[in-house]
């Protein structure tokens, strides 16, 4: 059994220190890591700073129930990086805050820092700072991201413009297939056997989405390989259908894209059968798919359909074109947000509490 060492015998800052060991910084600008009241960063004057941040919480963004910390730690810091590669950015430092209640050990957060630190080992990013403090309510992990930018090669979600190509990278849905196949799995354990494992075979590809996705720097740098800059990008956080939206309603366009060319993958196609959902509602609605979506001028064409890992999904119009799906039978719906949303109204936390109060 993994020991459990209570977080009081070290304090704060000694399970600061532990977290932080021998930590080295990597990038020329990170000046100035952990260890005095701020860090400090210096990017040169041809670069923009570009910073995000994102907001974790046991019980609405993960349940540690079939999530091991270790992926946890990884997927926070990749949940970043994603962003900002979908500035068209290259990501440099993060810090992390974290509120830890009394069930985590000193172990748990051990684990915990070996995936944020792998997944900056692997993304060449350093850890520069954070905070940490005490939660009544589980976990907290807020990590936010600084990168950097060419000058005039920063990409916003507001440039698609009228017959722009509409792309998107790798699958979609399968991320939340893997959701749907953990809770399922979560239920029937609880009222079954705790000893029976559940089995994963054949989709396996479902759990990878969903517990250590990646971002995509290797899209970034093949576009700035082949001399492409899009016209609008963001990542698939949220959902396809909600992020295009976004970019339609920021770049005051319309769209169309087409049922037929939504990349997914086979595991994501069976587990939707199984499940008795509609494959492209789970492709277009599902999240976490933490792939890129950006649009291109037309006379980019052959060379994003050249490109290893990127489909052609549909086109930019006139705004009074609206935004919608042609089905395989080329019927048109209007595309809309159902994607995840953690303050809706069904979903909000705090009235889910003072329901069950
Ligand atoms: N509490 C807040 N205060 C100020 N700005 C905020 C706040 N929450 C979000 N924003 C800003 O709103 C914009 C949209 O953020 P949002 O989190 O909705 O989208 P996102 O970053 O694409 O999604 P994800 O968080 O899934 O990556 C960003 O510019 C973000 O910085
Ligand atoms: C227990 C549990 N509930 C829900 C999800 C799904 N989920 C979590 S974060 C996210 C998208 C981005 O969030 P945000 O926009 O808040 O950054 C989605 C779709 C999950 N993985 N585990
Ligand atoms: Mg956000």
């Amino acid at each position: 059994m993994i020991s459990r060492t209570e977080i009081a015998t070290l304090g704060e800052f000694g399970l600061i220190r532990r977290l932080t060991e021998g930590m080295k910084l990597k990038n020329k600008s990170s000046q100035y890591g952990i260890g005095d009241d701020a860090a400090v960063l210096s990017y040169p004057a041809n670069k923009e700073v570009l910073v995000t941040t994102d907001l974790l919480l046991e019980g609405v963004h993960f349940d540690l129930i079939y999530v091991p910390l270790k992926h946890l730690g990884y997927k926070s810091a990749i949940v970043n990086f994603s962003d900002i590669y979908a500035m068209n950015g290259i990501p440099q430092q993060i810090t992390v805050s974290l509120g830890l209640s009394k069930r985590f050990s000193i172990e748990d957060m051990e684990e915990l820092y070996a995936g944020i630190r792998l997944a900056c080992e692997e993304y060449n990013v350093d850890i520069v700072g954070g905070d940490t403090s005490s939660s009544y309510t589980g976990l907290t992990i807020s990590i936010t991201c600084i990168g950097e930018g060419e000058k005039g090669k920063v990409v916003y979600r507001n440039g698609a413009r009228e017959t722009d190509l509409i792309c998107v990278t790798g699958d979609l849905g399968a991320a939340y297939m893997g959701l749907q196949l953990l809770e399922r799995e979560k239920s029937v354990l609880r009222r079954v056997d705790k000893e029976l494992q559940p089995d994963f075979a054949g989709k396996e590809y479902l759990l990878e989405r969903q517990l250590k996705p990646e971002a995509r720097r290797d899209i970034i740098e093949k576009l700035a390989e082949e001399g492409i800059k899009p016209t609008a990008m963001m990542d698939v956080s949220d959902g396809l259908s909600s992020e295009l939206l976004h970019i339609c309603t920021q770049s005051n366009v319309g769209c169309r894209i087409y049922e037929e060319h939504i990349p997914i993958d086979y595991q994501t196609a069976v587990m939707a059968e199984e499940f008795n959902m509609n494959l492209t509602t789970c492709a277009l609605n599902g999240g976490e798919d933490y792939e890129l979506l950006f649009t291109v001028p037309i006379a980019d064409h052959e060379k994003v359909s050249e490109m290893e890992g990127v489909k052609l999904i549909g086109h930019i119009t006139k705004p009074d074109l609206g935004c919608a799906l042609i089905t395989r039978d080329g019927q048109e719906f209007e595309l809309k947000a159902q994607g995840w949303n953690p303050l809706k109204e069904e979903s909000h936390a705090t009235e889910k509490s003072e329901e069950s109060k």
